[in-house]
Parts: C-alpha cells; sequence; structure tokens
C-alpha cells in the first residue's frame, strides 16, 4: 500500500473489480487522472491476484496515488461454482460494499467522487450516501455499452433477439447477430441474465460514463449514445470517450532481465505472431492440439501463452480466479501434442501461463496477435500496430470480435462454427493471413491498424488537446466543480 492521497486537489475513489482486465484499465485511469489532470486518486481493489498485482504497481506515480485491497469476500454461499463468471464477480462486488464504504469512510481525505467499473455499479448507494458524484468506467467499447444499457430497457427485443436469433438492432448502433451476442444474452432465463440486466439498470443512473475508445474508433456509435433520441433517453449520463488506455511497456531503466524479450529480440521485425487469451481464458485438450498443429503447419514463429485445458471442456474462463503455476515438472507438456516442443524449438516459444504482453507487444519482431479480444489485449494490439487473428471465448469477446474484423477490417476471425473445435488447417490459414509479407490482406490490415494506432495517439495528446484528453479534462473540470462545492460547504 503506497501513501494515502492527501492536499487540496479533488480526490476521486476508483473501484476495480477482481480480475487483470479490469483492474489494468482502472489503473491506467488513475494514472491520468493524477498525471494530467491534478486529481488525486485512490483505487480501492477487490481481490486479485497478488503476485501479478504487484508487478503492476512500478509504474504508478508516487504521489497523489493511492492503493487500497479491500478484504476478500467470501461468496460462496451466494453463488453456485457453476454460475457463469459474470454473476460471480458481480456477487462479490455487491459483498463489498460494507467494505467499500468504512475503507472510503475511513480517509482522511474525503473523496467526492466514485468511479467504478462496470461490475461495481451495485455500489453507486455508497456515492449517494456520501454525497459523491458516481461515474461508471466501461473497460471495453462504446457497442457494448449501449447494447447494454438499450438492453436492459427493451427486454422484449432481447428475447425477440435470443429466441428467434434475429440481430438486436440498438438504435444508431451495428446490429448484434445473435453469433455474436452477449454471453449474458444467450444464457436469458438463468441469473447471469438477471443480474446482467441489473448493470444496465444502473449505469443509466451514473453522473456519467468513461468509456475505453475514442471518436475516431466508435465515432459513430458515440454519436448514438449522445445523440439518438432513443438511445439517449435511456443512457441519459454523459458519455465520454477516454481511450486507448492501455498499460505501457516498462520502460528501458526499468526492464528487468526477460526471456521472451531476449528471445524476440533474435528474430526478424514482424516475424513472430503472439498468442494469448487474456488473463483468465484456456482451451479445451482437443482445440489446444489443434491451435498446436495450426500453428506448427504455419511455418511462422510463435510465442504461445499456454495455460492447462479447464475439468469441464465449456469452462474457458476457468483460469480468471486463479493463475497459479502448474505444480509438478511436466508441464505444457502434459496436453501439447507429442512432440510438439521439439518440432517447433527453433522458431517457437511456450511460455506457460503468463507472459508480459505489454512489452512483447510492443516488440518490433512482432507481428501479429491471435487473442481472445478482451479489451485491453485488443487496445494493446492496436495501439503497437499489430493486426490480429481474433478467437473470442467469452463474456462481450464476440462482439469485440465483430468490430474488429468486420467493421475495422484490422483482423482476421475463425467461420462460425457453433462452439466446435477449431480445426488446424483453419487455424494455418488465419496465421497466414497476417503473418506473411507477400499477402494483400495482411498488409491492408496493417495500414489500417497503423492509422488507428495514430489516431488514437491524437485522441489522447494533451499537446493537440485530443478528443480524449478533453473527455477526461470534462470529468476533471466536473470534479474540481463538486469539490469546490464540498469545500465550501465545509467551511459554512
Ligand atoms: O499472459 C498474460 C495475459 C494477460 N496479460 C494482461 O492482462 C490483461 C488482460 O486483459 P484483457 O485482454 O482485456 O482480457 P481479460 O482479462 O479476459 O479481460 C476481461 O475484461 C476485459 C475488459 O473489460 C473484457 O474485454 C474481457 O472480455 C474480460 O474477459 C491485458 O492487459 C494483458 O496485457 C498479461 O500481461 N499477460
Amino acid at each position: 500500500m503506497q501513501a494515502a492521497a492527501a492536499g487540496n486537489r479533488p480526490h476521486a475513489a476508483l473501484l476495480a473489480s477482481p480480475g487483470m482486465g479490469h483492474l489494468i484499465p482502472v489503473l491506467e485511469l488513475g494514472k491520468r487522472l493524477v498525471t494530467h489532470h491534478d486529481i488525486a486518486v485512490t483505487i480501492f481493489v477487490v481481490a486479485t491476484d497478488a503476485a501479478t498485482t504487484k508487478s503492476l504497481l512500478k509504474s504508478c506515480p508516487t504521489t497523489n496515488f493511492s492503493i487500497v485491497p479491500l478484504p476478500a469476500v467470501d461468496v460462496s454461499h451466494h453463488v453456485d461454482p457453476s454460475d457463469h463468471i459474470v454473476t460471480k464477480l458481480l456477487v462479490m462486488m455487491r459483498h463489498s460494499i460494507p467494505n467499500l464504504r468504512s475503507a472510503i469512510s475511513a480517509l482522511a481525505d474525503p473523496p467526492t467522487a466514485l468511479i467504478v467499473d462496470i461490475f461495481g455499479t451495485s455500489t453507486f448507494p455508497v456515492a449517494d450516501e456520501l454525497g459523491m458524484l458516481k461515474y461508471a468506467f466501461d473497460t471495453t467499447t462504446a457497442w457494448f455499452l449501449a447494447t447494454t444499457v438499450y438492453g436492459s430497457s427493451a427486454e422484449d427485443e432481447v428475447a425477440r433477439h435470443v429466441n428467434s436469433r434475429t440481430p438486436l438492432v440498438v438504435p444508431g448502433c451495428k446490429p448484434v447477430r445473435f453469433e455474436d451476442t452477449l454471453d449474458a444474452y444467450q444464457a436469458m432465463g438463468d441469473r447471469v441474465f438477471d443480474e446482467f440486466q441489473r448493470v444496465g439498470v444502473e449505469l443509466a443512473t451514473a453522473d456519467g460514463i468513461l468509456v475505453n475508445t475514442w471518436e475516431e474508433m466508435e465515432g459513430e456509435t458515440l454519436e448514438a449514445l449522445r445523440n439518438r433520441k432513443a438511445l439517449k433517453d435511456v443512457v441519459r449520463a454523459p458519455v465520454y470517450p477516454v481511450g486507448p488506455l492501455v498499460r505501457p511497456s516498462p520502460p528501458l531503466e526499468t526492464n528487468e532481465p526477460n526471456d521472451v524479450v531476449e528471445w524476440l529480440d533474435g528474430q526478424p521485425d514482424r516475424s513472430v505472431i503472439y498468442v494469448s487469451f487474456g488473463s483468465g481464458g484456456t482451451l479445451p485438450r482437443a482445440q489446444l492440439a489443434e491451435l498446436a498443429w495450426g500453428l506448427e503447419l504455419s511455418g511462422q514463429r510463435f510465442v504461445w501463452v499456454v495455460r492447462p485445458p479447464p475439468v469441464e471442456d465449456g469452462d474457458v474462463s476457468a483460469a480468471f480466479f486463479s493463475l497459479e503455476e502448474e505444480s509438478g515438472s511436466e508441464g505444457p507438456q502434459r496436453y501439447l501434442p507429442e512432440g510438439f516442443l521439439s518440432r517447433t524449438h527453433d522458431r517457437g516459444l511456450v511460455v506457460p501461463m503468463w507472459a508480459s504482453q505489454a512489452e512483447i507487444l510492443a516488440h518490433p519482431a512482432v507481428g501479429g496477435f491471435l487473442s481472445h479480444c478482451g479489451w485491453n489485449s485488443t487496445l494493446e494490439s492496436l495501439t503497437n500496430g499489430v493486426p490480429m487473428v481474433v478467437w473470442p471465448l467469452y463474456a462481450e469477446q464476440k462482439l469485440n470480435a465483430a468490430l474488429l474484423a468486420e467493421e475495422l477490417q484490422v483482423a482476421v476471425r475463425p467461420g462460425y462454427n457453433n462452439g466446435g473445435v477449431v480445426k488446424r488447417e483453419e487455424i494455418e490459414e488465419m496465421v497466414r493471413r497476417v503473418m506473411v509479407a507477400e499477402e494483400e490482406e495482411g498488409k491492408a490490415m496493417r495500414e489500417r491498424v497503423m492509422e488507428l494506432k495514430e489516431s488514437g495517439e491524437r485522441a489522447l495528446s494533451r499537446k493537440l488537446k485530443g478528443s480524449s484528453y478533453s473527455a477526461l479534462a470534462q470529468v476533471a473540470r466536473e470534479l474540481e466543480l463538486n469539490h469546490q462545492r464540498v469545500v465550501a460547504k465545509a467551511r459554512g
């Protein structure tokens, strides 16, 4: 834990739900509020893997920035082990409300705003009780935000979408195909659906919603969230696109020895495809084998972060709460095809469980990313100019895949196969389409990615007063005004 935030500037409490995919963008938002907008920040973190969290703290500001872990809550009596990951997260966050309330109340410098990620909206009443402004931070796309809020107000339309497998038409946005829809909608009738619908309702009560996207990335959807009557009526709160907020790769002087980076140093530029399924993704055993074969047949260099297959084949988010290294010495050999590691040892690196992804994607040797398209991984890829093979697994990832492959055309994706195994030939072909330098398609994708990378940089630029910089500056102004009101009231 670092020193408590203090001083006369506005102070915001940020709340991160479990999982690196939520903690990382919340930390980045906090850093930016401190360094660019002179806001003091305290970040409350609900149970996340301690070792990896520690590694993230190295690049955090040392003043006006504190991190407070909230005590772990035992929700085993409130969720079933088979419940969807989204249900588990939402229940954990709800049961963290008393801890959050006492932790905020214990701060010497009381924060005047609460900013929560999308799983933390149930804590808004704490902000109301303590007279704080309340903001949500959508750590994924504007399209997801529009769908979630609209879907919570149009249950009949969602039911039609699910039952007749027709697209969900969210006003002003690209329609959501059933095949790309949110996990929570596909599970209509299960607990996760009701839990998720509640998020949409709570989101609509925020004083503002920050989104990790930018104007050039999702201009049309952002416009719909702002101006289209049908959506504006359900969203109500102003929407602030503040992205792309991504974890920087460590600056050179703080680099620690890293085997993967050393290996990449020896490879030609843009010759390596990086393969990873985010902080919680795993593949069933049969799919792991096909992926190994596909990579081998593609003839391309690769770095692959591998996790053991889940006990239940369908449980593709199995590693979400547990990133423990495997015990025993066999490691990935146990579940990869026999001889794969020795046949590919001169052009491939298999990394068990976790790799320093931000550094890897920033390396010039990396020319493609096969990813589950979690939004942080996506942004890390785009901001490094790396086109993708997108392989969505759960949550809103199919929506992201559609955006990347069809709308932005910076990725290829497997055909729909109803959850079956993607075959080695298809994997080989996708990898080659992105990686082989002579492929026109790959070249065109790379150019589009570079345009997005540059537009993202412009959006964040303080000097150019870019759109995302200005949106966060507006939020900071609101915090400042509220802070002044609170100070004036306290003085009587
Ligand atoms: O070996 C690894 C694996 C992951 N990461 C980092 O962990 C983060 C993973 O985030 P993300 O790519 O968004 O994946 P998830 O952890 O799966 O993210 C959850 O949160 C995202 C943002 O809300 C959603 O888009 C996803 O669907 C949801 O699963 C990224 O910053 C990665 O760089 C590493 O550093 N090393």
